[in-house]
C-alpha cells in the first residue's frame, strides 16, 4: 500500500478554505447557475431518506445571504442551488407533499412497471433521466433507492452516463450495493465520493478484497494507533477503487482519496436516528455543486492562479496552507467532503441539543442554516466583480 498521509491543517483552516469554494452571491448569477443538484432515489419503501437529502441540498444552497447594507440582509432566491428528487412513481406524490420547494419527477422504474422484470431495456428506460444529466452539476445516487433489481440496472445506466459526462456524484446506501456488485463503474473516477457506514464499508471492503480489521482489532492499542488503523482501511478501499474518494462514517468520519486522508472530528449528536446520512449526501451534492463552480471561475475568487495539479499529500496541503493558492480539484474533492462531514455532525450536535433522546432526522434538516454560518460563513466579497 503507498503511504497515506493525515492532513495536518486544522479544522478552522480547512472551513476557511471551504469558504472559498462556496460562491459569492454576485447580481449577474441566475437560478440554478450556482447548482442543480438532483436526488436519485425513493421508492415505495422508502420516502424519507431522498426527501431528507433533498432538502439538506436546498438548504444549504439557500443560506448565502447577500448583505444589501449595514442593517439589512436579503436572501437572493433567485441564486438557490436548485434540487430535483427522481424516484420511483409510487413515491413521487408522497415527497411532492412533503415539501412544495423540491422538484420531484417520478423517473425510476421498478419490476411493478415493466412487462417483464426478466426482459427488459435499462439504456431505453434510463433515456428520460439521462436525459436531465446535461442540466445537472451534481448527483446523490441511493438514499432511499431500494434494491429492485430493474430500478437498480436502469441506475446503473444512469451512473455511466454521469460518469462519461464527468458529472460529479454522491453514491451512498442501495447505491452503494450497485458498486458493490460493480466495482468497475467507479474505479479511477475522481469526481465521486462514496458514503459507506461501518456496515456498507465492510460490504465494499469485501467486494475489493480488501482485508478490514474487525472493531475490536482496531480497538486494541492507543487512541491514535485506532484513527491510523482506521484511515488505513479506508485508504486501502480508496487505493482499491483507483482513488475514488471516500466518507467512512461512524464515531468520527475518515475522509481518504488513498493518497490523502482527513479526519472528521467535528462533535456530533448522541443519537443515533436513522436518516442523519441523508443529510450528509445532500450536503454534499451541494458542495460538488459549488466546487463545480468554483473550478469554472463562476466568480473572481481572488486567488492566485496555480497551474500546476495537486496529486500528493504534500501538495494538497500546500494548497490547503496556503493563504491565497487556487486550489485543485483534488484538494476541493477532499474539502468538500470535510465541510459535507461537519455541517453533517455539527446539524445533529445542534439538534440533540434541542431535542434531547426525541431527536428525528427532520431535526437535522432545520439545522443545516445554522451548521453553514458557524462551521464556515459567508465567503467574502471578490474584490473585482466579474
Ligand atoms: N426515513 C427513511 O426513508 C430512511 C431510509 N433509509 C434507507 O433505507 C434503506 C436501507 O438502508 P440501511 O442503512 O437500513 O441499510 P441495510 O439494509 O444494509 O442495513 C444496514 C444494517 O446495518 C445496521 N447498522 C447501521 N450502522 C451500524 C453500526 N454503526 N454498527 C452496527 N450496525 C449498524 C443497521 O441497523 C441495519 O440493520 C436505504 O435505501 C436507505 O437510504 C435510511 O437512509 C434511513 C432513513
Ligand atoms: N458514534 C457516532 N458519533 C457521532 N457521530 C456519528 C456516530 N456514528 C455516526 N455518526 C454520524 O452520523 C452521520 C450518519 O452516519 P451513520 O453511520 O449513522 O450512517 P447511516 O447508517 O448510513 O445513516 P442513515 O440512517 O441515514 O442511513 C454521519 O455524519 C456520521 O458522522
Ligand atoms: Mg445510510
Amino acid at each position: 500500500m503507498e503511504s497515506v498521509h493525515h492532513v495536518s491543517a486544522s479544522s478552522k483552516m480547512l472551513f476557511s478554505k471551504v469558504r472559498k469554494i462556496v460562491p459569492p452571491m454576485l447580481e449577474k448569477f441566475h437560478k440554478g447557475q450556482l447548482g442543480r443538484v438532483a436526488v436519485i432515489g425513493g421508492c415505495a419503501d422508502y420516502t424519507g431518506a431522498p426527501y431528507f437529502s433533498a432538502m439538506a441540498s436546498a438548504r444549504l444552497g439557500m443560506c448565502i445571504r447577500s448583505k444589501c447594507s449595514e442593517n439589512t440582509t436579503l436572501i437572493l432566491n433567485s441564486q438557490d442551488v436548485t434540487c430535483h428528487v427522481v424516484c420511483e412513481r409510487t413515491a413521487a406524490p408522497v415527497i411532492k407533499g412533503y415539501s412544495p420547494n423540491l422538484m420531484v419527477h417520478p423517473l425510476l422504474p421498478s419490476s411493478e412497471t415493466v412487462h417483464d422484470s426478466n426482459s427488459f431495456d435499462a439504456p431505453s428506460l434510463a433515456k428520460p433521466i439521462i436525459g436531465m444529466l446535461s442540466r445537472l452539476h451534481a448527483l446523490v445516487i441511493g438514499p432511499g433507492l431500494g434494491r429492485d433489481s430493474v430500478t437498480l440496472q436502469v441506475v446503473t445506466e444512469v451512473i455511466k452516463e454521469a460518469r462519461s459526462q464527468s458529472i460529479p456524484f454522491v453514491l451512498d446506501a442501495d447505491g452503494l450495493l450497485i458498486v458493490t456488485e460493480d466495482p468497475d463503474l467507479v474505479k479511477g473516477y475522481k469526481n465521486c465520493i462514496l458514503t459507506p457506514n461501518v456496515v456498507e464499508f465492510g460490504r465494499l471492503a469485501k467486494a475489493l478484497g480488501v482485508k478490514v480489521s474487525s472493531p475490536a482489532e482496531i480497538a486494541q492499542g492507543e487512541d491514535k494507533n485506532t484513527t491510523d488503523k482506521e484511515s488505513a482501511a479506508c485508504a486501502q478501499l480508496s487505493q482499491a477503487l483507483g482513488g475514488v474518494t471516500i466518507v467512512q462514517k461512524g464515531p468520527h468520519d475518515v475522509i481518504s482519496n488513498g493518497i490523502t486522508s482527513i479526519i472528521s472530528d467535528v462533535k456530533g449528536g448522541l443519537k443515533r436516528s436513522g436518516g442523519q446520512g441523508d443529510t450528509l449526501t445532500g450536503s454534499l451534492g451541494t458542495f460538488l455543486a459549488w466546487r463545480a463552480a468554483y473550478h469554472q471561475k463562476l466568480w473572481d475568487s481572488d486567488e492566485e492562479d496555480n497551474e500546476k495539479e495537486a496529486q500528493s499529500q504534500q501538495e494538497v496541503e500546500a494548497e490547503i496552507t496556503s493563504e491565497n493558492k487556487r486550489m485543485s480539484p483534488a484538494t476541493t474533492l477532499l474539502l468538500a467532503a470535510w465541510a459535507g462531514s461537519g455541517i453533517t455532525r455539527e446539524c445533529s450536535r445542534r439538534a440533540f441539543e434541542a431535542k434531547g433522546r426525541s431527536m428525528q432526522a427532520s431535526d437535522l434538516t432545520d439545522e443545516v442554516h445554522g451548521a453553514f454560518l458557524r462551521l464556515i460563513g459567508e465567503p467574502d466579497e471578490p474584490k473585482t466583480r466579474l
